[in-house]
């Protein structure tokens, strides 16, 4: 008999979501182009021609999508505000449509007693703040600030438990080093600038909350354990450097006030020497942190792999999403554990946790059988029970993500909601995997 699994009384159960991925209507009522407007409009930057224009009609179906959360009995529900929604240009004047929309979605879910989890950045950046240099320019931060002023001022009476930036490894990786998500840039030298600048934006809205907020603030950071094929020297040390470079390159500055120093080998005479000053700012004090986790790596050492000299290594027992992610909860537990070791005890979220399968057409009766979403989400929380049996003071738990949404560049063929989406008539299904998760929700945990 395998000991109940105990979380806390008032652990936060919930989904996530990001408004360009599910929204559409992305220029509706005043919102200004953001970078994935442009990103969607340039042929053969997206999957099928795939665009966010649509995406799953949230911005108009988002009373009935909190009804979908209540009827599953969600506690929380995460998802990002999109900036050029509330400044057009990025900076200058307030479009009062844009937070109106996000006053009623607060509201509904408020009144159906879900908590919300506002991210101020998932990607979706101003057009017009790209047109000045983005997140190479580094008075981003104080454009971030003043962002993040206007919707602290709006929402903070209601929302507690704000979120800067989402992955900022991933908006430097995709959008300045492999040009794989937007802006689409393929530059050594622009990435470290960019991530740099986004930490920077990321302390500079710390200390506006300070100074007004009043409730509770952090980062959501995606963490992939990284483990070495062999005990080869040249295997470990590839492994450190792939580790610094994705998960340490955030972590670091903000909770120890400086870089690892992996990262100046890494990327040599384009890693810049940072002004002491900066890190003062990026390491202001969370009230928590959120880590989203997808899967681990297996490094092994390869010279012609730019720029880390890494090569990731296939596990052949291993299930693999249709991401070409190992499922591995196991990594969930070490890299949870592994956070409190390295950075010390505080309340962690796991922002997100997911998995994108190829899922059958509808089934009889409007089921939608996913029994690999469902093993994944299972192993998935047993490893956070896992981790909490070892101290770690977790506190909640997003699945990503409540809907079938825009997988970005891959479009909407990878699907990784709970619920499925029939993009041609925008009809909601709840998936096999939301009918277990709402078990797990209403037994905080004990049924898996
Ligand atoms: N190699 N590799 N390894 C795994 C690294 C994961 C990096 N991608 C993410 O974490 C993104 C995060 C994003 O917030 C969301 O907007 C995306 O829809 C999900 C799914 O892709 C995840």
């Amino acid at each position: 008999m395998t000991r109940p699994i105990r979380f806390p009384s008032n652990f936060l159960w919930g989904t996530a979501t990001s408004a360009y991925q599910i929204e559409g209507s992305p220029l509706a009522d005043g919102a200004g182009h953001s970078i994935w407007t442009r990103f969607a409009a340039t042929p053969g930057r997206i999957a099928n021609g795939d665009t966010g224009d649509v995406a799953c009609d949230h911005y108009r179906r988002w009373r009935d999508d909190v009804a979908l959360m209540r009827q599953l009995g969600m506690k929380a529900y995460r998802f990002s505000i999109a900036w050029s929604r509330i400044l057009p240009q990025g900076t200058g004047a307030v479009n009062e449509a844009g937070l109106a929309f996000y006053d009623r979605l607060i509201d509904e879910l408020l009144a159906n007693g879900i908590e919300p989890m506002v991210t101020l950045y998932h990607w979706d950046l101003p057009a017009a703040l790209d047109d000045r240099g983005g997140w190479l320019n580094p008075d981003i931060a104080d454009w971030f600030a003043a962002y993040a002023r206007i919707v602290f001022d709006r929402y903070d009476d209601r929302v507690r438990h704000w979120v800067t930036l989402n992955e900022p490894w991933v908006v430097t990786d995709g959008g300045y080093l492999h040009g794989t998500l937007a802006p689409g840039h393929r530059n050594a030298y622009e990435a470290p600038i960019a991530s740099h600048n986004l930490l920077r934006a990321h302390g500079a809205a710390v200390q506006v909350y300070r100074e007004i907020g009043r409730h509770q603030i952090g980062l959501v950071v995606n963490i992939e354990p990284k483990y070495p094929a062999s005990d080869a020297p040249e295997d470990v040390a590839a492994t450190r450097r792939a580790d610094a470079y994705m998960n340490r390159q955030y972590l670091d500055p903000v909770f120890l006030g400086s870089y690892p120093a992996e990262l100046k080998e890494i990327f040599g005479p384009a890693w810049p020497d940072w002004p002491a000053r900066d890190f003062d700012l990026i390491s202001q004090k969370l009230d928590f942190i959120g880590i989203n986790y997808y899967t681990r790596n297996v490094c092994r050492h390869d010279g012609a792999n730019w720029p880390l000299q890494v090569a990731p290594v296939r596990q052949p027992q291993a299930t693999y999403t249709e991401t070409g992610w190992e499922v591995f909860p196991q990594g969930l537990t070490d890299t949870l554990v592994g956070f409190k070791r390295r950075y010390g005890d505080m309340p962690v979220y796991v922002m997100e946790n997911g998995s994108a399968f190829y899922d059958p057409p509808q089934a009889a009766h409007g089921r939608v059988h996913d029994p690999l979403r469902m093993d994944c989400l299972r192993g998935n929380i047993a490893a956070l029970a896992a981790a909490i049996e070892q101290g770690v003071d977790l506190r909640g738990y997003m699945v990503w993500s409540l809907l079938d949404n825009l997988e970005w560049s891959l479009g909407f063929a990878k699907r990784f909601g709970i619920v499925h989406v029939d993009f041609a008539t925008q009809r909601r299904t709840p998936k096999d995997s939301a009918l277990l998760y709402a078990r797990i929700v209403a037994s905080n945990g004990a049924c898996l």
